[in-house]
């Protein structure tokens, strides 16, 4: 016999006798041993169940007869379990079962497959009538319901008319025990105190029934954390770094001196705007300050008023100290900038008798160098011409601690990088901050301070700042890079050819209001203008090819509404302040989106709403992307041909295909 034809012997249940030779059953034989076997099986069965519970054979024994049935389940299930583990851990049995499930197929029971459809299906096989848990006990009869207003006065369980009264009364209780111990008698004022008390303890109090009252309620002094995040909300302020004071909510709280509050009410300033609530407190400390805000948000002030607050608190200049050059400087990237900014120190330093002096190109430098040697506590000027001043020693910064750079990111982008970092350069390093953030600063120490300001703040400002700026706190109002709600944007197709049509048109509706119409070459500005002249415009032009005195001609003609139209290259992108400003017509669109931000940022400023227009061909697709999403972010339209382009679907430079990046924008529209 072979040990295949042995194996499938045993598989049928005939017993391999080595002593004796095979020996062949009839059918009715098998059948005979088979039944044999099947009744000892039972039996054994039985008498393991009698052992293990341990009662009679008696089925009357068990009261319950689907305990029994169920334990009989549970012995089987046992019992086969045990087989089984035996059987597998013999080699043999083991041989055997692979030729059972070779030729006979598994025992194995099939995995339930359930299918998602399966999954998701409900059984309401429950009816609400069913639930007997109420009758069971009253505490479910009344379900928990969500109370929004729990915590609230009353319903969140404190009375306080009830706990006045629980007061008094142990009070009259205590008095009482003590007078019956003295062995004395209240007096008529002492019975008459209590009793004003009980009665005043059951008064409707409206102190007693307050609710949490709104920040704007408050002292400063009952400001809680609470109060301070939902006031950083209200005004979209939100901070990065370590150890940031608290925000000032009107100039009242803003510790700048008495001369400082006269000169912003004069100016008209009735309340703080967010950037300013929450840079002047930084710059009062001294702490370096990275302030990200919209165009036309207020942060000339921010930057200028603490500066001023700085050198209130220095001796005052004289013959001795002159020569050591400014107590502060402000770099701004174009000369109309600087200038207003010069404007705007002067108007808030006018009870301080701080002297101010602007240094821009195309001035003459010498009469430049002779006003800051006479001496000036604060400078503001181009970076160019600034350091050109220090390089040829008309001036020097040996006592410069407080620098701004206001439109950092734009001044990087002109190329005035090294020009800004040799004027950083030209000032005393001993007064830096330690570089350690923990370190505590002293008070009466006077330290350099670091202002950035601009609407937009690309990864390069960012890196001078790493070098600059010790332990900044960077303030960002609102969305960074996000032009302000105030302005309407509209943005069409055209072709080229059509642009001056479409201007002139635009230009017409506008009537007597103002505008400016940005042009990305100053050729061009030149000739729009010749051609906005003759169909009867008043207008007039701005850019970098004119003299400093046309600049400020052509500016100041504007500003008085002599003219009111106002072609500009990018020169007047930035930081320029003309109230009233009711349209930006971008005629060219700039190549880069910040450029954008800045230039529509001409309107719509000092919470005053406005317009801007842009002209778009095909040959701009490098700023379809940011600025399709720029214009869904401010729920402005999308003209269908820029939401179609295939330029607009990618950022410029990325790979596609890859999945979004954790710290990618993704919008819905
Ligand atoms: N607290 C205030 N209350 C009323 N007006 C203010 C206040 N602060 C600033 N302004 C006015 O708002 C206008 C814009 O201010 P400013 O030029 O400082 O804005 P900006 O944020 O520097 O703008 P940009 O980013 O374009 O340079 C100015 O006319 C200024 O006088």
């Amino acid at each position: 016999m072979t040990i295949s034809e042995r194996s499938m012997n045993r598989l049928v249940g005939i017993k391999p006798d080595p002593s004796k030779k095979p020996v062949y059953l009839t059918k009715a034989q098998r059948e005979q041993s088979a039944l044999q076997d099947e009744i000892a099986d039972q039996k054994r069965c039985h008498e393991h169940l009698q052992a293990k519970y341990n009662c009679p054979s008696s089925d009357n024994h068990y009261c319950d007869k689907n305990r029994k049935r169920d334990r009989d389940r549970n012995s089987d299930r046992d019992r086969e379990k045990e087989t089984n583990r035996v059987r597998l851990e013999n080699p043999a049995e083991k041989e055997l079962e692979a030729i059972h499930e070779q030729y006979l197929g598994s025992k194995k029971p099939k995995k339930r497959v359930i299918t998602s459809s399966a999954k998701l299906r409900s059984s309401f096989d429950w009816q609400n009538s069913e639930d007997t848990s109420r009758d069971v006990n009253p505490l479910y009869q009344n379900p928990h319901e969500a109370r929004p207003h729990f915590g609230r006065g009353f319903f969140g369980g404190i009375d306080r008319r009830e706990q006045k009264k629980l007061a008094i009364k142990n009070e009259r209780e205590m008095q009482e025990e003590i007078w019956k111990k003295g062995g004395v008698e209240a007096t008529a004022v002492e019975a008459a105190a209590l009793k004003k008390k009980e009665q005043n303890a059951d008064l409707y109090d409206t102190f007693d029934m307050r609710v949490d009252r709104h920040w704007t309620d408050k002292k400063l002094e009952e400001m809680t954390e609470r109060d301070w995040r939902i006031f950083r909300e209200d005004y979209n302020i939100s901070y990065k770094g370590s150890r940031i004071p608290r925000p000032m909510r009107n100039w009242a709280e803003s510790k700048l001196t008495t001369e400082l509050l006269k000169a912003v009410e004069r100016a008209g300033y009735k309340k703080p705007s967010p950037i300013q609530m929450a840079s002047i407190p930084l710059g009062l400390q001294q702490r370096d300050v990275i302030g990200v805000a919209e165009t036309g948000s207020g942060k000339t002030a921010a930057f200028v008023l603490p500066m001023l607050n700085y050198i209130t608190r220095l001796p005052p200049l004289s013959e001795e100290n002159e020569a050591e050059g400014p107590y502060a400087v402000v770099m701004a990237p174009t000369r109309e900038l600087a200038q207003q900014i010069e404007d705007e120190t002067v108007k808030f330093a006018h009870y301080l008798g701080i002297k101010v002096v602007s240094i821009v190109g195309g001035q003459s430098i010498e009469e430049q160098g002779f006003r800051i040697r006479q001496g000036c506590e604060v400078v503001i000027a181009t970076p160019g011409r600034l350091l050109d001043c220090l390089e040829r020693r008309y001036c020097v910064l040996n006592q410069c601690n407080y620098v701004v750079l206001d439109e950092a990111d734009r001044m990087i982008d002109m190329g005035f990088g090294p020009q800004v970092v040799g004027v950083l350069d030209a000032m005393p390093s001993s007064n830096m901050k330690p570089k350690n953030e923990d370190e505590e600063l002293d008070e009466k120490k006077i330290y350099r301070t670091t202002y950035m300001f601009s609407a937009t703040m690309p990864p390069a400002v960012e890196r001078l700042a790493r070098n600059y700026l010790r332990n900044p706190a960077v303030v960002t109002i609102g969305t960074a890079g996000k032009a302000t709600d105030l302005i309407t944007q509209h943005v069409f197709m055209v072709k080229e050819s059509e642009k001056m049509f479409k201007l002139q048109r635009f230009l017409h509706e506008l009537g007597d209001k103002t505008a400016i119409v940005f042009i990305n070459s100053r050729k061009r500005v030149d000739t729009v203008a010749k051609n906005l002249d003759k169909s009867g415009h008043r207008v007039t032009t701005l850019h970098g090819g004119k003299s400093q005195e046309q600049r400020e001609i052509s500016l100041e003609g504007f500003r008085t509404k002599k003219y009111n139209v106002l072609v500009a290259s990018d020169v007047a992108g930035r930081g320029i302040d003309i109230p009233d400003v009711a349209h930006v017509i971008n005629y060219d669109m700039p190549n880069k989106l910040e450029a954008y931000t800045h230039r529509i940022g001409r309107t719509g400023r000092a919470g005053k709403t406005g317009v801007a227009t842009t002209f778009l061909t095909v040959q701009d697709t490098e700023v379809f992307y940011d600025l399709k999403q720029m214009l869904i972010q401010s729920n402005s339209h999308v003209p269908a041909e820029l939401a179609r382009h295939k330029a607009s679907k990618l950022k410029p430079g990325s790979i596609p295909g890859r999945p979004p990046r954790r710290n990618d924008i993704v919008f819905t529209h």
